[in-house]
């Protein structure tokens, strides 16, 4: 493979993880979710859940982090195209504000689906299930 095209490459792979780097570092909202992934990470190593759990947590965080990654480009990309007020400006940020709403409710849906049948095995749980019923 030419040097050039090497080059290139590990170019734009530097390039990807400043944009990331970016995104942890600047964005109030980033920090949320990191905080929310720890917090599975943390249940999911309390309760050992399986491999195949891990796999749906790791993609859940996966999926709300790459929204907010795209979400936060295209608010970026609109403050340089729409500094003014623009209605379309405005439904260009809420949608994409949507999306990460929307990834973060399928995230907190997987997470109710894997951990609840771990939590509600817990005794102090179960006892409290039991005289529910
Ligand atoms: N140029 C604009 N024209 C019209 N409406 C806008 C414009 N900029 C922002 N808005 C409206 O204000 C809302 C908040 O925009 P803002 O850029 O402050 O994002 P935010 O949700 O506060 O994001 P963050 O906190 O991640 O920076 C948008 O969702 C949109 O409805």
């Amino acid at each position: 493979m030419p040097r050039k095209y090497i080059k290139k490459r590990l170019n734009s792979f530097g390039y990807a993880l400043r944009g990331m780097g970016a995104a942890f570092r600047y964005e109030p909202n980033m920090k949320l979710h990191v905080l929310a992934a720890i917090e599975a990470i943390f249940l999911g190593w309390f309760f050992h859940i399986k491999p195949s759990e891990w796999c749906w947590i790791i993609l859940a965080i996966g999926l709300v982090w790459m929204a907010e990654i795209f979400n936060t480009a295209l608010e970026k990309l609109t403050d340089l195209v729409s500094p003014d007020y623009h209605e379309l400006a405005g439904q260009a940020k809420d949608l994409a504000a949507g999306a990460v709403l929307m990834a973060a409710f399928t995230a907190l849906a997987i997470g109710i689906l894997i951990f609840w049948p771990y939590v509600a095995a817990l005794p102090v749980v179960a006892e409290w299930l039991k005289n529910l019923s």
